[in-house]
């Protein structure tokens, strides 16, 4: 498990180490892992860090300093190193370990031509020439802003930033490697929020723990793969702001079944899904369900889309007959009154009797004022927008949700009282007690109509496994949630590695990719 945690929960953890270590220790700890890793990265492109190029991006604050004395440790293995400061003051230590190591310094000059007041001896450049050494070099370092950042960068840094992202996503592969220093400059560090110019990077190595910004959208998209130094800190006791689950904490909530399991023990799941215009939601969701390992799965819904069903999965049983939960929703037009009463119906009846529930797509506008924890809604930012916008007198868009999906998918958990997870690139769940999840599995790929409605399944086919603990723990609903978000990007991937998949082609590699994640864990 990754745990991400706020700038003053790792601000305070490291505290006890700055005042008991001498001064500078863990900044230059930090700087040292960081030149290690980049020097791997310059032996990947280039095959040796010997003269290759870096730029340093350098910053105000601490965040420059861990750059400028990751670029010494690169010049003195004999990296041409060059910083260029966007601002009026830089990190003295940083500044001259660079300088004695054979570093070059320079500061950006403003549209009028003068350097910025206090930029020491730094030869002055102009932007467009700044831009045009990062553009060529090997690897760009950012170290602009860190855990200090307030709000998104300004002034000369921004415009650095602006021009250089902008030029670097034109060129074609073979411009340098960007690695963020701590995070991507300018990103809410607490948040995910992008508020203004970013250079997305490769890599972020970030010091002492992951940051929450790091792991949640929209930031989770350009932070690359994210590499967390070990500082030492101590976090035992602080609640992390958000964590992604990673294969092995999958593997622990499945349910396997023990030798002596028979269907009904594996548990059953109804699903309501599918309507005359929307047939193949009806299949979508079953292959998700049955594929995902449902002990069994009982479809309800007009006698066409019956007939669909049962032709793609004979598994199902049709009919109503006694479950361990719904999942109800994909291809539900709520204007078709007979298949919305059922899932009104089926609803309600879950409710009173305290069954867990996935709602999904159409039975979103279908649901009650408020609902239990182990009721688990499943909207796009879209559909989470419209759910909001209903219930209060907020008129809010999917754009707005996409700008800020914690945000929103907590307003939809408030509203309602449901588990939410909000899909999307970063899927984002939060569950009882604020439990927040982003989940980051699957390739862009999966954006393909109906691979929501496979997931609705997949849920489903977890929550009927684990329906008992889920009614006695509702955190589990949360969990369960961002498991089935990992499988199911997983899958995708396996599906067709770096390819176009079919949401059926999902469902398809949803066995292989369950039992990879178990690992002979299901082997009983
Ligand atoms: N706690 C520590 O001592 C350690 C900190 N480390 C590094 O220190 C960083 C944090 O350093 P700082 O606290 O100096 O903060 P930063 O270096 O992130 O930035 C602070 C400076 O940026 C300015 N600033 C803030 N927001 C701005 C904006 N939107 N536009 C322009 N300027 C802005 C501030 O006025 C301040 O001068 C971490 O991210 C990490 O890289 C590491 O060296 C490990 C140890
Ligand atoms: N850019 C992306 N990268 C990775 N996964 C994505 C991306 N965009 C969407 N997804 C995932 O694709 C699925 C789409 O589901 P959904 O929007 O409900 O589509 P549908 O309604 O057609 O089934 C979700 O699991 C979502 O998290
Ligand atoms: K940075």
């Amino acid at each position: 498990m990754i745990l991400g945690y706020t700038a003053a929960q790792v601000r305070a953890a490291e505290q006890p180490l700055l005042e008991s270590g001498p001064a500078g220790a863990l900044m230059e700890r930090a700087a040292f892992a960081l030149a290690v890793r980049v020097g791997r990265l310059l032996r990947e492109r280039r095959g040796r860090v010997r003269g290759s190029a870096v730029v340093l991006l350098v910053g105000p604050g601490n965040n420059g300093g861990d750059a400028l004395h990751a670029g010494a440790e690169l010049a003195r293995r004999g990296a041409r190193v060059l910083a260029v400061l966007t601002s009026t003051r830089a990190h003295d230590a940083g500044l001259a370990a660079l300088v004695a190591a054979g570093g070059r310094v320079v500061t950006v000059v403003g549209e009028d031509g003068v350097p910025p007041a206090g930029a020491g001896g730094a030869e002055p450049v102009w932007l467009g020439d700044a831009i045009a050494e990062a553009s060529a070099c090997d690897v760009v370092l950012d170290g602009l802003l860190g855990i200090g950042a307030r709000g998104g960068l300004r002034g000369e840094a921004a415009e650095l930033v602006l021009l250089l992202a902008e030029l670097l996503a034109d060129d074609a592969p073979g411009g340098p490697a960007v690695v963020a220093v701590d995070t991507p400059s300018g990103v809410g560090v607490d948040d995910g929020a992008v508020a203004g110019p970013l250079l997305p990077a490769d890599l972020t190595v970030t010091f002492g723990a992951a940051k929450a910004g790091l792991l949640l959208p929209p930031a989770s998209g350009v932070v690359g793969q994210v590499e967390v130094v070990d500082l030492g800190l101590d976090l035992v006791g602080r609640t992390p702001a958000v964590a992604r689950l990673e294969r092995d904490d999958v593997a622990a909530l499945w349910p396997v079944p023990g030798a002596s399991a028979q269907k009904y023990s594996r548990g059953v799941l109804g699903v309501v899904a599918g309507t005359a215009a929307y047939p193949g939601a009806g299949v979508l969701t079953v292959s998700g369900a049955v594929r995902g390992g449902a002990g069994m799965v009982r479809y309800l819904g007009p006698p066409g889309v019956t007939a669909a069903v049962l032709s793609a999965r004979p598994e199902v049983v049709a009919g109503e007959g006694r479950v361990q939960a719904w999942a109800l929703g994909p291809g539900v037009d709520p204007h078709d009154r007979v298949q919305a009463d059922r899932v009104r119906d089926v609803l309600g009846e879950a409710l009173v009797q305290g069954l867990p529930v996935v709602v999904d797509a159409g039975g979103l506008s279908l649901l009650p004022g408020r609902v239990p924890p182990w009721v688990v809604l499943t909207p796009h930012a879209g559909e989470l927008a419209d759910l909001v916008s209903v219930r209060t007198d907020e008129e809010v868009g999917r754009a707005a949700v996409e700008a800020e999906p914690l945000r929103w998918a907590r307003r939809a958990r408030e509203l309602t009282g449901a588990t939410v997870l909000l899909k999307g690139p970063t899927t984002v769940v939060v569950g009882v007690h604020d439990a927040v999840y982003a989940q980051a599995d699957g390739p862009a790929w999966l954006a393909t109509a109906g691979s929501g409605d496979v997931l609705t399944g997949l849920l489903g086919a977890l929550l009927a496994g684990r329906a008992a603990d889920v009614l006695e723990d509702p955190t589990l609903a949360a969990a369960l949630a961002a498991a089935a978000a990992l499988v199911h990007g997983r899958a995708a991937e396996r599906a067709q590695p770096g390819g176009p998949v079919s949401a059926l082609a999902v469902a398809d590699a949803l066995p292989a990719e369950v039992a990879a994640v178990l690992d002979g864990r299901g082997a009983r």
